[in-house]
């Protein structure tokens, strides 16, 4: 059957990237996503907002919330040290399986955890099952309406400490309202809002919000 938009990518990155080059694969992406066909990839300008925050927190145990097509996993792989634990977590087994290869290009397979399922049956499953303590970082990119779960999950499992970096995409759009009230104002964060562009677009207004969680 034809291809998907998914699979499309991943083949104009494997005939247009360099194997092993994740900067390639990253710019042969978003040369897709710019030229070709949108897509729900995070995008090279929020890409450059969360470079910034991940440099900045150099987390050594890191998760991801959606991982799609492994653009923002890549992103954030090709800045971890080796030694980091960096799991990103993926329900569409489709999508998941068109990032295991785009992840291989990258040549970041060693680098990354890629744990394909719901998030809600992973994060229970962090500390005895994945040998996590606490996380350093998360990301969030998946379902903008479980993105408050998910946090809440976090919270209860004790995976956020003192100085957890959580860093949410979306904001504006298509929006998560609930998540930004909840971070905002329930006491437990010291969250501010980074406005930028929605991906591959000149006009539309997204953002990324920043939590850092107050132990
Ligand atoms: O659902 C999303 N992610 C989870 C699945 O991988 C997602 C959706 C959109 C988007 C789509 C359709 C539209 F019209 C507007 C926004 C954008 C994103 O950045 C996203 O992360
Ligand atoms: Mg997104």
């Amino acid at each position: 059957s034809a291809m998907s938009k998914e699979q499309r990518v991943l083949q104009y990155v494997q005939q247009n990237a360099s194997r092993g080059d994740p900067d390639s694969v990253l710019a042969a992406v978003d040369k897709f996503g710019w030229e070709t066909e949108w897509a729900m990839n995070l995008g090279d300008v929020k890409g450059a907002i969360l470079d910034r925050f991940v440099k900045e927190t150099a987390p050594q145990t890191m998760l991801e919330l959606g991982t799609y097509m492994g653009y923002s996993a890549i992103r954030i792989a090709r800045l971890l040290p080796e030694t980091a634990k960096f799991m990103t977590v993926e329900f569409d087994q489709e999508n998941a399986a068109v990032a295991r290869e785009m992840i291989e290009f990258a040549g970041l397979q060693n680098r990354i955890i890629q744990i394909t399922s719901d998030t809600a049956d992973v994060i229970p499953q962090l500390k005895t099952k994945y040998d996590v303590e606490t996380l350093d970082m998360v990301f969030i990119d998946h379902w903008k309406d479980v993105y408050v779960r998910d946090i809440k999950l976090l919270e209860t499992n004790k995976l956020l400490r003192k100085g957890t970096v959580v860093v949410a995409d979306n904001i504006i759009k298509p929006g998560a309202p609930e998540y930004a009230e909840y971070v905002r104002t329930c006491g437990k964060y010291d969250s501010t809002f980074h406005e930028s562009r929605f991906e591959y677009s000149n006009d539309d207004i997204d953002g990324l919000e920043k939590s850092v969680f107050r132990g």
